[in-house]
């Protein structure tokens, strides 16, 4: 029986600097933005989709997404958001039980679902134990702003598209509170395996 914990947390307050550290301890990891990724490459069913619903105006020259002009629109209007969302979310979904399933199989004693949007797309039924990676609101919006070279408003727009960090951290078996420095979020990681016995 594979432990299966759900890995989820606000746009950079930390979730990919957690699961780094949970492949580094052997554990795999299956990431929703990945599968979320290879669901819209040219020939899958949402492709077609977004094609079909925001034009060709999101396309690249050679035909792929063009994410930032996708981006661009989805963080600004909310019925859009939505829209992509129920084109996009169905196939993460499919892709990510399939992928629980192969762990499974292979006896795995512990496997990661690394989902930005477990609570709001409702898929904490894929998941047995949920982690929440916290971040202040400032440190947040600094780390945004600068791995991703996005203004202000830009940076906020993708934070609000999101649950309000507080409420998951309500709904969380455990929480990683990553303000402070990736040492001390990997002792607060590794203080809840011991405690989960993995
Ligand atoms: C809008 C897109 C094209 C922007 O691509 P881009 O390469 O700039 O960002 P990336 O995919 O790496 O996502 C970065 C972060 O944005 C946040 N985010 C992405 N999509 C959404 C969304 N629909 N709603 C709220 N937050 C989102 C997540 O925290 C994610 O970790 C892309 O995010 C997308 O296709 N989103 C829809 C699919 C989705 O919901 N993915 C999230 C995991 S299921
Ligand atoms: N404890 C920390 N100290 C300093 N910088 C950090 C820390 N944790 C993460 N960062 C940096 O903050 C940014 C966001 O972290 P990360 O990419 O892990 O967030 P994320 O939750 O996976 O983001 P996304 O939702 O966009 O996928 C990155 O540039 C990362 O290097």
């Amino acid at each position: 029986m594979s432990l299966i914990i759900g890995l989820t947390g606000s746009i950079a307050s930390g979730k990919s600097t957690v699961s780094a550290m949970f492949t580094e301890l052997g554990i795999p990891v299956i990431d929703a933005d990945i599968e979320a990724r290879l669901a819209v490459e040219p020939g899958e069913k949402a492709y077609n989709d977004i094609v079909g619903h925001f034009g060709t105006e999101v396309l690249e020259e050679d035909g792929t997404i063009n994410r930032p002009a996708l981006g661009a629109i989805i963080f600004n209007n909310e019925e859009k958001r939505l829209l992509l969302n129920s084109i996009v979310h169905p196939a993460v979904r499919e892709r990510m039980s399939m992928k629980r399933q192969q762990a499974e199989a292979a006896n795995e004693k512990a496997v990661v679902l690394d989902i930005p949007l477990l609570f709001e797309s409702k898929l904490t039924g894929l998941v047995e134990k949920i982690i929440v990676v916290y971040v202040d609101e400032k440190t947040q919006l600094e780390r945004l702003m600068s791995r991703n070279g996005f203004s202000e408003d830009e940076a906020l727009s993708r934070i609000k598209s999101q649950m309000p960090l507080k409420d998951k951290v309500d709904m969380a078996d455990e929480v990683i509170d990553n303000t402070g420095t990736i040492e001390q979020s990997r002792q607060q990681l590794m203080n809840i395996l011991n405690k989960w016995g993995i």
